[in-house]
């Protein structure tokens, strides 16, 4: 694991955690879960300090960040006043079960805590499947250029979670440690 890019995300019910899985196996990036009291393990902060890039993921819940990510957003405030990441790499993903379902909210909750602490965000660099052709399981079927989207089906289990989100995820991974000049990375 490349401790260089750290993913710190919550997740509620397990979806996000197995998109910032895919986001890791495409950058080899290192995983840190806010837990469900909105708290990183020791050493978290640490983790997070040393890392050159950050990627911050969120459930969608009621249009924006869970409850738990804002807490970590909130303490992180010790940070941005010593300007701790500033000129790090940053990008954002979110997992939500409508297809829409007024995500771009949550992506744009995590590019304004990313320029608050004067980092350089770093969209999907991804051109969208979407013309008739197009399927659910191409790269980049939601369309999104400001961050990484996923949609899961709000009584889909982990394991049913579609594969194109999931590849997408990869490819987003692989941007990031390619941009980052971290080069080595999980997808060819
Ligand atoms: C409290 C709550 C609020 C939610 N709000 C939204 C929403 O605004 N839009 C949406 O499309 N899905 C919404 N969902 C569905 C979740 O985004 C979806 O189930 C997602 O896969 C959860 O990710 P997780 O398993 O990582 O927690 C909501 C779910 C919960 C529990």
């Amino acid at each position: 694991m490349n401790q260089d890019i750290c993913i710190v995300f919550h997740s509620g019910h397990g979806h996000t955690r197995r998109i910032a899985e895919a986001i890791a196996e495409g950058c080899l990036g290192s995983l840190l879960e806010i837990d469900g009291g909105g708290e990183l393990a020791d050493g978290g902060w640490r983790q997070l300090d040393h890392a050159r890039a950050i990627v911050f993921g969120s459930p969608t819940y009621m249009g924006n960040v869970s409850w738990q990510f804002k807490k970590f957003l909130d303490t992180s405030a010790a940070v941005w006043s010593r300007q701790g990441w500033k000129n790090k790499l940053a990008a954002g993903f979110t997992n939500s079960a409508g297809i829409n379902g007024d995500k771009l909210s949550t992506l744009q909750a995590l590019f304004t805590l990313s320029q608050q602490h004067g980092m350089i965000w770093l969209g999907t660099g991804m051109m969208p499947s979407n013309t008739r052709a197009a399927t659910r399981d191409d790269l980049n079927y939601l369309a999104s250029f400001s961050g990484l989207m996923a949609a899961t089906p709000a009584d889909a289990s982990v394991d049913e979670m579609i594969p194109g989100d999931l590849a997408t995820a990869r490819r987003f991974g692989a941007r990031i440690a390619e941009v980052g000049g971290f080069f080595r990375t999980g997808v060819e």
